[in-house]
């Protein structure tokens, strides 16, 4: 199935899906996904974003039109095969509630005859791999959280080393906090494994976060565009998808940006405003004299205010919004070990983001 490095993992030709009873789920899409890339489809509710997943794996078939998937017109390839070669990952885990994690994430090793004993050592190694503790796979689902169940439908998932990875709304039902937490890791693990992903979300900001393209569709099936996120935030391709990025599309596209390279001052000493950094030189909080501005002196009629320092490997838009928050409108640079590097200013973040968007809108 692995067509090898800079191949296309996956093509749509011309596919419709029409089901029974009449509706249209997915209109003649044509669309690439490179191997090795993270495609994420989005859309509003029913444009067929789980249709076009599902037909990836065969779980739904096309009614016309070709798909493949590493060179291979998935109606020729048995559909119980095929689904067993490729990760499936839902919202609510899909976990089976009666079998312990260890077991659970076993499943499709078992299912491909690896044996009871090299599938749960293939299991173990996972359980570490997505984060958990070996107790974690003695466990049923029901007694994890929701964001560990996800990590364990990830796990499982990716248990026979599958080149292809279908994730509908992995982190749907978790809360901000893990959903965060669950991007990153999935962005780390992807950075080894370098799979094939096809992500579902309705998440514009997920979508951007994860996506190497992004893949916009409109009810009744229709992909209106698909592109990098840098350029769909500068260049979306009509009104639709400049709804559906939001009114802040400017500032998503900041995300995309990291603070490498943007250039950083010493940090400034006796004016209003001092950094104040503990012995190892990380920054610990703004301060101001009696005389200074600021607000809620403390008793010896100082102010002190919270500093988040940032690292090269931050977004602009990050900086962004420490500088609007910092009382001396810098934000701290600081390095890999959080030691001060030095500070750049708030205009100085505004020019940039300014060059960020002009690059993006002739990219
Ligand atoms: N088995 C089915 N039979 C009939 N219609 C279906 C079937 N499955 C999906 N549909 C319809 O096809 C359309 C696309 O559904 P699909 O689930 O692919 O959309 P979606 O974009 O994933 O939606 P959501 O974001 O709400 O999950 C919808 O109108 C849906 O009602």
């Amino acid at each position: 199935m692995q067509p090898g490095k800079g191949h296309l993992m996956i093509q749509f030709d011309a596919v419709h899906k029409r089901f029974p009873n009449g509706t249209t789920a997915v209109h003649d899409l044509s669309l690439e996904m490179p191997e090795g890339g993270v495609t994420v489809l989005v859309g509003s509710s029913g444009c067929g974003k789980t249709t076009t997943l599902r037909m990836i794996n065969r779980m739904v078939d096309p009614t016309s039109g070709t798909i493949r998937v590493g060179g291979r017109d998935v109606l020729e390839q048995d559909a119980a095969d095929l689904r067993r070669s490729i990760g499936y990952v839902i919202q609510q885990s899909g976990l089976f509630p009666h079998r312990t994690v260890l077991d659970n994430i076993a499943t499709v090793p078992l299912l491909l005859g690896w044996g009871r004993r090299k599938a749960r050592s293939r299991a173990a190694e996972l359980l570490e791999t997505v984060g958990l503790s070996a107790e974690a796979g003695k466990r049923y689902p029901h007694q994890l959280s929701g964001g560990q169940q996800q990590r364990v439908g990830v796990a499982r998932a990716l248990a026979a080393d599958p080149p292809v990875l279908l994730m509908d709304e992995p982190f749907g039902a978790v809360d901000p906090v893990v959903r965060t937490q669950l991007q990153d890791e999935l962005l780390r693990l992807q950075k080894e494994l370098n799979k094939t992903i096809v992500f579902v979300t309705h998440d514009i900001d997920e979508a951007v976060r994860l996506g190497d393209r992004i893949a916009v569709f409109r009810t009744g099936g229709h992909l209106v565009q698909c592109a990098t996120p840098a350029e769909l935030l500068a260049r979306p391709a009509d009104d639709f998808v400049a709804d559906f990025l939001g009114a802040e599309r400017g500032l998503k596209l900041l995300s995309l940006t990291s603070l490498k390279g943007i250039p950083q001052a010493p940090a400034p000493e006796g004016g209003t405003w001092e950094l104040v950094l503990d012995g190892a030189r990380k920054p610990l909080h703004w301060r101001t004299g009696p005389t200074g501005a600021g607000s809620a002196p403390s008793d010896s009629g100082t102010t002190e205010l919270p500093v988040r320092p940032l690292r090269d490997t931050d977004s602009l838009l990050a900086a962004l919004n420490e500088s609007i928050a910092s009382p001396a409108g810098l934000v701290a640079r600081v390095d890999a070990d959080g030691a001060l590097t030095g500070v750049t200013s708030r205009d100085e973040i505004h020019r940039h983001a300014g060059l960020a968007h002009a690059e993006a809108l002739v990219a």
